[in-house]
């Protein structure tokens, strides 16, 4: 039987996060020339995502994703390498040209439920102390980018003993936040 393969960063356990961390750098994969994203704040809602949007590192099933304001990331080396992959998308991929990898995702449109956040991969931090993923979400959709359905029960019951819950779109606080902002845009929305 082969191994399931998560993510590299917590395949062999998660490590925890440092209470009191304040934030660092994020550097892309480019051997010389790095872009570098100072990030600094804690992250929050640290996940697993299966999706085929966010950017995996090489053999990894899911992406490691979470947020942080939006005026707390700022590029500080070699902005001129970077270009947003899909301009149509709701988070706007800013990712290196030459090694690809994403070192944040903005969202732009203001009426959105998360705008305000941009999403980092804080994998690409020398630095430990960054939260820890708490959850999978969008975890069927690794079937869209080749895992044979036939996996998913190992995939799921393998992130369920790494503590990561599986949800195939997010987490159901982060899918009540969207409902009520929803609600709210609809006049629909009542408090208890
Ligand atoms: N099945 C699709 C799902 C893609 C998707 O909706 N991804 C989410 C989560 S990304 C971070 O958690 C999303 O919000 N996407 C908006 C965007 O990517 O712009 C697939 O796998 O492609
Ligand atoms: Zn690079
Ligand atoms: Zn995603």
């Amino acid at each position: 039987m082969s191994a399931i393969h998560i993510h590299p960063s917590v395949d062999n356990g998660i490590r925890p996060e440092r209470p009191g961390f304040s934030g660092g750098t994020l550097q892309c994969l480019c051997a010389t020339d790095k872009v570098e994203v100072a990030v600094a704040a804690q992250t929050l809602h640290n996940h697993a995502c299966g999706c085929t949007k966010c950017w995996k590192p090489e053999g990894a099933t899911f992406a490691v994703i979470a947020v942080v304001p939006r005026d707390k990331v700022s590029v500080v080396a070699h902005p001129e390498k970077l270009h947003i992959v899909d301009q149509s998308a709701v988070i706007q991929r800013h990712a290196c040209r030459e090694c690809g990898a994403h070192l944040f995702g903005r969202i732009e449109n203001k009426g959105h439920a998360f705008y305000g956040l941009d999403f980092v991969h804080t994998e690409l931090s020398p630095q430990e102390g960054w939260s820890a993923p708490g959850f999978a979400a969008f975890v069927s959709s690794v079937i869209e980018s080749g895992t044979p359905p036939s996996q998913m029960e190992s995939i799921r019951k393998r992130l369920r003993e790494l503590h990561l819950e599986p949800y195939d779109c997010l987490s159901p606080p982060l899918m009540d936040a969207l409902a009520t902002h929803a609600a709210k845009q609809k006049g629909t929305y009542r408090d208890a």
